[in-house]
């Protein structure tokens, strides 16, 4: 379905994303972890095509996603959708219309101008927003809405277009926790009911955990671990993160009790100190 061959980036002398290689059989929910800068969203970026490979290729059922130019480059961007973790919608314009951004690719300038949909695809746009939860906030500003709505408006958008692969570059890094759990639930449950690959850079690893079938650890460009979430121990993660002995995932944990938990040990820490 999806392969990944060697695919590198340099911004310069450095290499953001290192031969990088993997291939996913079936739609599955794959997370990519890592600490900041080692390279996930530079990966995501390029599978989206909105960054250019230095080198390297990336195929999906047999087309070189790499070589796509032009139309057909928007082509693929629409059936690989991105979600990201400021939600980028615009915060002026009311739900639907920013849901209906997603229809974009496919209509002409003249109607996009003039802020015209066709009937149908308002209709699938206020659809697909009841799915997630939040019809009843189509008539407002985005900007009105919460920070887990304004997510679920973003992914209402993506699935607009009907991709077969959802990427999401930090969806939840924004999002208080109870929010976090409402915008992952819902990515996991389009993978589900719907068959679409999801791959979504994370940067806690108990989300990973619970969320993905797969999860891929980068560092400094490279993957370190590929995996199921039984196989990534604490002392995997370490290495992943490049962490010395003091490493604790409660650093990397969206549960609230378990940050408490953290803090006060680390306070309890410093105290003894
Ligand atoms: N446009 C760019 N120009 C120069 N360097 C870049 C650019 N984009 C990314 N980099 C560098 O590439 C490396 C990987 O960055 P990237 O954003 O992909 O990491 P990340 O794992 O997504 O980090 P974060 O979790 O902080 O978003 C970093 O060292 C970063 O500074």
């Amino acid at each position: 379905m999806l392969t990944i061959n060697d695919l590198t980036r340099r911004f310069g002398d450095k290499k953001a994303v290192d031969a990088v290689s993997f291939h996913i059989e079936r739609p599955a929910m794959v997370g990519i972890i890592g600490r900041s800068g080692a390279g996930k969203s530079t990966l995501l970026r390029m599978l989206n095509r909105l960054t250019d490979a230095s080198a390297g290729r990336i195929v999906f059922d047999g087309q070189d996603i790499t070589a796509l130019r032009g139309r057909d480059r928007r082509a693929w961007q629409s059936r690989c959708a991105m979600i990201f973790q400021q939600f980028n919608l615009v915060p002026r314009m009311d739900v639907v219309s920013n849901v209906l951004y997603g229809t974009l690719n496919r209509r002409s300038t003249l109607a996009t101008m003039f802020n015209l949909y066709p009937t149908a695809d308002i209709r699938r746009a206020i659809g697909i927003l009841d799915r997630l939860g939040i019809a009843e906030q189509a008539p407002k500003r985005a900007e009105a809405l919460s920070g887990g709505q304004q997510q679920r408006v973003a992914i209402a958008r993506a699935l607009m277009q009907d991709p077969a692969i959802i990427l999401a570059d930090e969806p939840i890094a924004s999002l208080d926790p109870m929010n976090a759990r409402i915008v992952m639930d819902a990515l996991r449950r389009i993978h589900e009911e719907d068959g679409r690959m999801v791959v979504c850079n994370l940067h806690t690893l108990d989300t990973a955990r619970t969320y993905c079938d797969r999860i891929i650890g980068m560092r400094d460009g490279r993957v370190v671990f590929d995996g199921s979430p039984a196989q990534l121990t604490t002392g995997v993660a370490r290495d992943i993160y490049g962490a010395g002995a003091d490493f604790s995932e409660a650093a990397t944990s969206t549960d609230i009790e378990t940050l408490d938990r953290h803090q006060y040990e680390r306070g309890k820490a410093r105290a003894l100190v």
